[in-house]
């Protein structure tokens, strides 16, 4: 028999599209060394970038010097804005200095794979055929990763036993020699979406087993979520979480070998000419996500300067530009500070009222961060209303999934180089410190400020991970991953006596339910006569016969048992 299982391998990054690594070793913080804030270090940061929507008209790109801006260095730090003050003039132009590093992809152990028409994708990347047939609908060629697919998921069926008897030149009555059915070789079907485990090889005769099946071992990237497919438009139930790598789940147990005539022997029947089939795998339509395993995730409004933000504190280079939704994908970058401390953080798209109901971007992103242990929030200060701001943000993510209102938080009131925004910052922070809430201010745009919100992240996030882990501790209960596997290992080994009739009486035909007899007939091999004996003697002695009769069978009505079909007969009637 042969099994599926999945399998979490370590990625270069978790989402399927190019990835950035530019390790360089800029110091924002020169001018104002603190022990408490160690500096940045861009140090081996991965980053996903995609794509920007075309430009629209009307929109200008602004200059972040015109005379109208406020510079941080020219605020004064107060008591009441506590705003510290960074100059920023000394620090040097990141690509004069580190040049560009060749772009090195990491495509780790994914293989190509066709899109199906059907799937809605799949997760790994595309073919030509299909890459033009996207490109002439009009979807940028970066977008062309998929990170939900369906696939088809098959355990390999197991070899049929055989019937044999041994025959030697001086062994003239010889006994059973047929071996039992085995694994056979794997078969996956590489460019499409099936995987199927391949049967186990029949048995042999002189007791010859047959050859057992490897196992398929699909691979995917650490948190994928996997769930049954849906039906009926709902979401299926979620069957496994793999998050970390190396994580392994066995899913369907491959279909047992049927045994072979040799372990039919018994003390009345020497010569059994009867053999079984083997089981068959069981099959299923699977759904796999791929959820961020960020440790950040930055939220707000579009055009808030998410992105400007993730550029300023890692490494990652995602589009920035001044209008909204920019960013369609989310963007990840790898912080990292002294003291070999890092974090993941990615900078999602721009969340719009109404997006728990799928509005904007909706859905699409806002399930991203619910992997995300902490968040920032970026408030674009010069907005209208940035209290408003903060509140509608907070109740999209509520009203999405309560969880992402509870996970721990920082506030980051971006654009304090623009006048507009600068004057704002009093009575937002007023506002946010009454209700317990000590917000930061930045500018993004500037390197300014920003430091202090990525190191406030950090600390949070260590904190959190420190109460989960040792909250885990406490419990300390393995998770079995096999629960899927086990779930249809019971279901297959169902006493043959726990059954349900039912009677479809226009037809006059009954329907015999169970796990135990369906197997029980779908292993039988109905080529050899004493099969049908055998069978008849499980009917009565199992109960079905004795059932059927209570229920009213009358001589001539079909009995339906798995993908046997029998008619009643009258002598049976009156027993
Ligand atoms: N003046 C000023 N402009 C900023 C600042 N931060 C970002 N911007 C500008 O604001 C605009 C939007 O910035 P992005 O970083 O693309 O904003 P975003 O939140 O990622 O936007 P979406 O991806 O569309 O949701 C860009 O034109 C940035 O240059 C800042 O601190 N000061
Ligand atoms: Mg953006």
């Amino acid at each position: 028999m042969a099994s599926i299982s999945v399998h979490a391998v370590p990625l270069h990054r978790p989402c399927l599209t190019q990835a950035h690594a530019r390790p360089t070793t800029r110091n924002l913080r020169k001018s104002k060394p603190n022990e408490d804030f160690p500096a940045l270090r861009f140090g081996g940061g991965d980053a996903t970038t995609y794509t920007r929507l075309p430009q629209r008209d009307g929109f200008v790109e602004p200059t972040h010097h015109s005379p109208n801006e406020v510079k941080l260095s020219d605020v004064p730090t107060t008591p009441e804005n506590g705003y510290p003050l960074v100059d920023d003039s000394s620090i040097e132009d990141e690509d004069q200095v580190f040049g560009e590093m060749p772009l090195k992809i990491d495509y780790g152990e994914f293989e190509d794979f066709d899109e199906d028409p059907d799937s809605g994708g799949v997760l790994g990347f595309e073919d030509e055929e299909v890459e033009v047939e996207v490109k002439e609908k009009g979807v940028p060629a970066v977008m062309r990763c998929f990170d939900q697919t369906k696939i088809y998921v098959k355990a390999g069926d197991g070899g049929n036993g055989v019937v044999a008897f041994r025959r030697e030149k001086y062994v003239p009555l010889g006994g059973p020699s047929g071996g039992d059915g085995g694994r056979g070789g794997v078969f996956i079907w590489r460019k499409n979406i099936h995987f199927r485990a391949g049967r186990g090889s029949h048995g042999q005769g002189r007791n010859q087993h047959g050859a057992k099946g490897e196992d398929v071992v699909v691979k995917v990237a650490p948190g994928t979520v996997i769930r049954e497919s849906a039906v009926e438009g709902e979401e299926g139930k979620v069957l496994l979480e793999l998050l970390h790598p190396g994580q392994r789940a066995l899913l369907l147990p491959g279909g047992r070998g049927g045994r072979g005539n040799a372990s039919f022997k018994t003390g009345t029947n020497k010569v059994p000419t009867i053999a079984e089939n083997g089981e068959e795998g069981a099959e299923m339509w699977l759904e796999l996500e791929l959820k961020l395993v960020a440790d950040v995730g930055i939220v707000g409004a579009p055009n808030a300067g998410k992105s400007t933000l993730l550029s300023v504190i890692s490494a990652a280079q995602p589009t920035i530009a001044n209008y909204p939704f920019t960013t369609l994908l989310p963007n990840l970058g790898v912080v990292s500070f002294d003291y070999d401390a890092t974090m993941v953080v990615a900078d999602l798209p721009g969340l719009l009222e109404g997006a728990h109901r799928g509005f904007g971007l909706g859905h699409e992103f806002l399930r991203h961060t619910e992997r995300c242990t902490v968040l920032i929030h970026v408030i674009d200060g010069s907005g209208q209303q940035p209290e408003y701001e903060y509140d509608a943000i907070r109740l999209e993510l509520e009203l999405f999934n309560p969880e992402l209102s509870e996970k721990p938080f920082v506030v980051a009131y971006n654009k304090m180089d623009l006048p507009e925004a600068y004057e704002k910052w009093s009575s937002f922070k007023k506002s946010l410190l009454a209700r317990g809430i000590e917000p930061f201010c930045m500018s993004a745009a500037n390197r300014q400020g920003t430091n202090e919100v990525a190191l406030a992240a950090f600390k949070l996030l260590q904190k959190t991970t420190e109460v989960n882990d040792s909250a885990e501790g406490l419990v300390m209960e393995p998770v079995n991953l096999n629960h899927v596997a086990d779930l249809v290992h019971k279901q297959r080994n169902t006493p043959i006596n726990e059954f349900e009739i039912s009677c479809d009486g226009n037809t006059r035909t009954w329907n015999v339910a169970g796990g135990g007899i369906q197997r029980f007939v779908q292993m039988t091999n109905w080529q050899y006569a004493e099969s049908m004996r055998r069978f008849q003697h499980v009917l009565e002695a199992c109960g079905v016969n004795k059932s059927l009769v209570k229920l009213g069978v009358k001589e001539g009505d079909r009995v339906v048992v798995g993908e046997m079909e029998m008619v009643w007969e009258g002598a049976k009637d009156k027993a």
